[in-house]
């Protein structure tokens, strides 16, 4: 299937590089590449009238019409109008021409806009948010007495607009949380070896082994970390307020503008958000049989890595229920991490993955009337969403669930993760937990006191905890796995969810039926949440319990195509009567978005995440598997567990030898097994065997490295200077585990791509017997001077935070890209890396590397000395 996305959105530089350069191998220099591509860029530009500093004030005076095209969005540009261009662009495709100079404001921007037959509302929308500041989002606040944007004309006009292009936004383009939150460089926290955060000014108590230079070195790597924490994804940008405040508020009313493409543009629409929130960037394509092998039937999957740290499968499943019933206690969330080997292609673009996905969907279930799409996510980037949601609420308790606007949505965190958040946010751990069995039977709701004492056995829904009781009771549970796998009662004895209450709406389960506000009738395999204000049946309940003993964090979008945003859902919406949509909608708090955002980058709490998160991920943590009778035992006991027993739950122990499981590879064949004109020799060829993947823009170039994969290329991926590494997998036995592990482990680095890692931008098959690993491209040190020294040295030292050793520090392992204070070492060459946390073997890597730094230091000194001895030599007069 072509899924060269018709609206992917691609810079003519971009698109100069693919279509001019096609072939994969050439020995063209890259950066005469570069350069041509720069310069094919300025000839498109031309055509487009590229707005460069002269011409802009060439044309002060010029009235801006409808004719020009931005090709970029100058920086002297307030912001708000910034956001409209971006919106604009996307929103009509690059249909409307406008030109924005430095003296464009919003107005002017919005007049222009105006007068376009395909205005839209949701360019008043910003206008508004601009001229009303931040209180856009709270719906009603912003609407109250603004003629003609009351509340439901809002949300009903935007709903009218293109959202498909609206969410399509590049997150390169968004907002730099920098400018909201960024801590200054003098106040920016620092890290020291343990973890612990000093004020910036302390610079001389950081640590010993590195002088002042080290100490700066360090200093501004760790800004830069900030930086890069902060701007990855898409947490805190204005544009993903706008993605959540759409799938909070408007998905019930959007998508209608298409008719045709009916269940393609609902699913599109609502991934798009998704990914917008998300932040994904990449992700591996799975289809049925490998779903079904894992226990996960639906119809078709993605698995995506998030540049924030967590890994998200979206799923569509024709039939509801069908994802996490199918009688496996684990399906694809495993050890805390989605088991994706063979997984079908990779995607590298989520325009990409959208348009997969929809046809996809649109495939396997032509015919169906009602298509959900599920997605379960782990980790930190939900947390960030459902803290913005409702940030009003304590992080916690809100986590615990919550639904969508058709009523279906559903959002399970990670409880220990939880408890651990809210200690460390409110001080105390969560005190009001559900018990059940792993399949989701038996649910009790147990209270504790501040002593750890228990104190209650339900809570406020008696009914509803009497009718899971009974319910519990009649089938006899107890702990231990039906089915065979390992048991998640005492897991399960901490969920988070402490609010099963009455007063939210009230909603059943399966699609389109809705309750009404308040509903208290249940039925014995129904239970409500009060925190999302919706009822699920028992079913989904265990389905999410599942999910959410996974260590996963599962959120559940059920999308019906009869009435996927229908009245009834916009009623819902209207009367007000729902405590979860005034809950859901997130508000645009600049308070509160601070301290969110503030504590997710606060240093401790993002340690205290990664801590949490490495001990339910951690591939090489083999901690003691805990008796799975012995938590069999402990969960049908009246005193469930203290948190702390939950977590050797979490910490796994798996098989040494065992390969990550976070990867994708499919089995791959030996070459000889491949009939020959099976044999991929072309990216064309690779692509039809491969449908998820799209020609990515990657141009290969000449040598620059070799090792013991073989070589490593220059490239340009997507006009971006890059390395390739092409690993051929037969060529030894081991290519694939170490091809997994290097991939892994960059992954795992995310966090300090471009700052202290070489970024990865791609990675995957290319042929039937070959895998890349495509990374920023740098330069290696010639003479190691003392600033690169030091710069390696921090680098390594934030690689060792991360509690992860490199495992082959060598000098030509690290690459430098940028110049004077921008300089920064990146670390290459993952393949030996191990996690640990060894104070003595960190100490060891730095030594070795200054060492290493030192002899090619003095021997570039020598020659050099001999280099100029000899040109004196020969240039000496003869006498
Ligand atoms: N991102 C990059 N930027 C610049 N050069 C690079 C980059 N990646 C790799 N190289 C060059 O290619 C060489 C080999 O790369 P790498 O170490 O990743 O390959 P390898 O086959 O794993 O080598 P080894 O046998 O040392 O493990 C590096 O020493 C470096 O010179």
């Amino acid at each position: 299937m072509d899924v060269s996305a018709q609206d992917e959105l691609v810079t003519p530089s971009e698109q100069d590089v693919v279509t001019g350069v096609g072939e994969q191998e050439s020995s063209m220099d890259i950066d005469d590449a570069a350069d041509a591509s720069h310069a094919s860029t300025a000839a498109a530009g031309e055509m487009h009238v590229v707005q460069d500093a002269t011409s802009r004030s060439a044309d002060k005076q010029k009235p801006l019409s409808s004719k020009d095209v931005v090709m970029d969005i100058p920086s002297s540009l307030p912001q708000p109008a910034r956001e409209i261009v971006v919106f604009v662009k996307y929103l009509y495709g690059y249909k409307l021409q406008l030109r924005v100079d430095s003296t464009t404001n919003v107005a002017g921007l919005l007049d222009i806009i105006a007068l376009d037959s395909v205005s839209s509302n949701w360019i008043k929308c910003i206008g508004k948010r601009c001229a009303d500041g931040p209180t856009l989002y709270t719906t009603d606040t912003w609407c109250r007495g603004r003629e003609p944007f009351a509340a439901n004309t809002v949300v009903g006009s935007i709903a009218r607009a293109d959202h498909t292009k609206a969410l399509d936004l590049q997150l390169s383009v968004m907002t730099p949380i920098l400018e909201l939150n960024m801590p200054t460089a003098s106040t920016a926290p620092q890290l020291d070896t343990s973890g612990t955060t000093h004020a910036a000014t302390s610079t001389s108590s950081n640590t010993g082994d590195a002088g002042n230079a080290g100490n700066a070195a360090e200093d501004t790597l760790i800004n830069r970390i900030h930086h890069t924490i902060s701007n990855a994804g898409s947490v805190a940008t204005p544009a993903a307020d706008d993605a959540i405040w759409l799938i909070s508020n408007l998905l019930p009313n959007a998508c209608l503008v298409d008719k045709e493409a009916r269940v393609k543009e609902k699913v599109r629409v609502l991934l798009k958000a998704i990914a917008l929130l998300f932040g994904q960037t990449s992700g591996v394509v799975a289809e049925v049989d490998w779903l079904r092998n894992r226990g996960l039937m639906c119809d078709i999957a993605f698995i995506f890595t998030t540049p924030n740290g967590g890994q998200m499968i979206v799923a569509i499943e024709a039939k509801r229920g069908d994802l996490f019933n199918s009688g496996k206690p684990l399906p694809v969330v495993k050890d805390g991490a989605f088991v994706t080997n063979g997984a079908l292609g990779i995607v590298n673009s989520y325009n990409q993955v959208f348009h997969y996905m929809a046809e996809s969907a649109l495939h396997v279930a032509p015919s169906a009337t009602t298509l959900h799409v599920s997605v379960i996510t782990n980790f930190r980037q939900t947390i960030a969403l459902h803290s913005r949601i409702d940030s009003s609420q304590q992080l916690a308790t809100t986590f615990s669930c919550f639904e969508d606007p058709s009523g279906q949505a559903l959002f399970v965190l990670l409880y220990t993760l939880l408890n651990e958040v809210r200690t460390q946010t409110h001080g105390e751990p969560e005190r009001i937990f559900v018990q059940h069995d792993q399949d989701g039977e038996l649910a009790t709701i147990v209270q504790y006191n501040e002593d750890d004492q228990r104190i209650q056995n339900r809570t406020e829904s008696e009914s509803s905890a009497n009718d899971i009781s009974r319910h519990s009771s009649r089938n006899g549970s107890r702990g231990g796995s039906r089915h065979g796998g390992p048991s998640r009662s005492a897991g399960h004895s901490r969920h988070p969810s402490r609010s099963y209450s009455s007063g939210g709406p009230s909603r059943r389960g399966g699609s389109g039926a809705t309750s009404g506000a308040g509903s208290q009738g249940y039925s014995s395999n129904q239970m409500q949440y009060s925190a999302a204000g919706g009822m699920l049946d028992a079913e989904s309940m265990q389905s999410v319990f599942r999910a959410a003993s996974a260590d996963g964090v599962a959120a559940q979008l059920a999308l019906s195509t009869d009435d996927l945003f229908g009245s009834e859902h916009g009623a819902m919406t209207a009367q007000g009567g729902s405590s979860h949509t005034q809950r859901a909608r997130p508000r645009y708090d600049r308070d509160a978005q601070r301290s969110i955002t503030s504590f997710l980058h606060d240093v401790a709490a993002q340690s205290l995440v990664a801590e949490v998160t490495r001990q339910s991920t951690d591939l090489t943590m083999v901690g003691d598997e805990p008796d799975l009778q012995q938590l069999d035992d402990m969960a049908t006991q009246s005193q469930p567990p203290v948190v702390a027993d939950a977590r050797p739950r979490l910490a796994r122990s798996i098989d040494p030898a065992a390969q990550p499981g976070c990867l994708w590879l499919r089995e791959v064949p030996s070459l000889s097994a491949v009939p020959e004109a099976q044999r991929c020799k072309t990216v064309d060829d690779a692509l039809r065997l491969e449908p998820g993947i799209k020609p990515i823009d990657i141009f290969v170039g000449s040598e620059i490295g070799a090792g013991r994969f073989g070589v490593v290329r220059a490239a340009l991926f997507q006009a971006l200077p890059a390395a390739i590494k092409r690993i051929v997998l037969h060529l030894y036995e081991h290519n694939q585990e170490l091809y997994q592990h290097e991939v892994h482990m960059y992954l795992r680095l995310r966090y300090l791509w471009g700052v202290a890692v070489a970024t990865l931008l791609g990675y995957g098959m290319d042929s039937h017997d070959s895998v890349s690993i495509i990374t920023e491209r740098g330069n290696l040190s010639e003479a190691w001077p003392k600033s690169d020294v030091e710069l390696a040295v921090a680098s390594l030292k934030a690689i060792h935070r991360m509690g992860i050793l490199h495992g082959d520090v060598h000098a030509k392992n690290v690459v430098f890209v940028g110049k004077g204070n921008e300089r920064r070492a990146l670390w290459i060459d993952f393949e030996c890396s191990k996690f640990g946390n060894d104070y003595h073997q960190q100490q060891a890597e730095i030594q070795r590397l200054r060492e290493c730094a030192a002899s090619i230091g003095q021997r570039f000194e020598s020659e050099k000395a001999e280099a100029e001895r000899r040109l004196r030599e020969t240039t000496l007069p003869v006498q």
